[in-house]
């Protein structure tokens, strides 16, 4: 049985990820935490991977006490920087034998969404996302959003592309974040969940690469194979990106 236990347990995600982990087979609940509680209970003796749902601004800190203390972790908040990545490798570089799993998104529409973007990328002159999201969001835009736009940066830098097209000259912010040349949009709805659309144009057509994630169960399965994955031992170090547990 894998031991799991939960950072930030009594929010929306980390709610769902007990759930799911009760519900696996070949898994156990170990401990469950969250604002306030700190992070000594989880210890490798009670814990094969902890999984870390909480806010972009405690969730390096997390991570970095939970490897020291030998604990992998799979990580699905947001707010991860390159130079917070970083940190990230490093700490598991000290203590062999941790690993951390980092996601901006566990469905599979979300992530094939990503990945088939990167392949629309070179063949288009225009690139443009618009994530859309429930207005209890924190951060804005999504961290998906900002891993696709640089997924589609770094395919057109490849290609050989210039810039993007864009003649304005004034837009009182509403031409969205420019993430890596790529401009970035967010839209906050009740009703919404998570979803994204990333808009790839040329002289005469469009494609729409779009992915809904309706319920948040559709992350569960993702999270549940991360999981599987960090406690067979054979991922060390830092692996960012479902993409890297899938046959793409
Ligand atoms: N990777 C994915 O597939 C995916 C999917 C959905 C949400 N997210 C991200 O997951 C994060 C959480 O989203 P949510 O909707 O569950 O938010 P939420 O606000 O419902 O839950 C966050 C929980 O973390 C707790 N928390 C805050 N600081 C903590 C700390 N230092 N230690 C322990 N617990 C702490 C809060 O009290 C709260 O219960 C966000 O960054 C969101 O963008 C990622
Ligand atoms: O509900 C959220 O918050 C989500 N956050 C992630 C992001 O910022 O990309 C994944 C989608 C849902």
């Amino acid at each position: 049985m894998v031991r799991v236990s939960v950072v930030g347990a009594h929010g929306r995600m980390g709610g769902n990820v007990v759930k799911a982990v009760e519900g696996a087979k070949d898994m156990e609940l170990s401990v469950t935490v969250d604002a306030g509680d700190g992070l000594d209970a989880i210890t490798p003796e009670n814990t094969d991977v902890a999984v870390d749902f909480t806010v972009p601004s405690a969730t390096l800190d997390n991570v970095l006490s939970l490897v020291s203390h030998g604990v992998s972790v799979v990580v699905g908040t947001t707010g991860w920087t390159d130079d917070k990545l970083d940190q990230v490798r490093e700490a598991v570089g000290k203590h062999p034998g941790t690993s951390v799993f980092i996601a901006p998104n566990f469905a599979i529409s979300a992530v094939l969404a990503d990945y088939f973007s990167t392949i629309a990328a070179k063949y288009f002159e225009s690139a443009e996302v618009i994530e859309m999201h429930h207005p209890n969001k924190v951060d804005a835009p999504s961290g998906t959003a900002i891993h696709t736009a640089k997924g589609i940066a770094e395919a057109r830098r490849e290609a050989g592309l210039g810039s993007i097209p864009d003649d304005t000259k004034s837009d009182g912010g509403s031409r969205g974040q420019l993430v890596d040349g790529v401009h970035v949009h967010a839209v906050r709805l009740r009703g919404l969940n998570a979803h994204e659309e990333v808009l790839f144009g040329n002289a005469g057509e469009q494609l729409v690469i779009r992915a809904d994630s309706f319920d948040r169960s559709s992350f569960m399965p993702g999270v549940l194979l991360a999981v599987r994955k960090l406690s067979s031992g054979k991922y060390q170090g830092l692996t960012v990106g479902l993409n890297n547990f899938l046959d793409l």
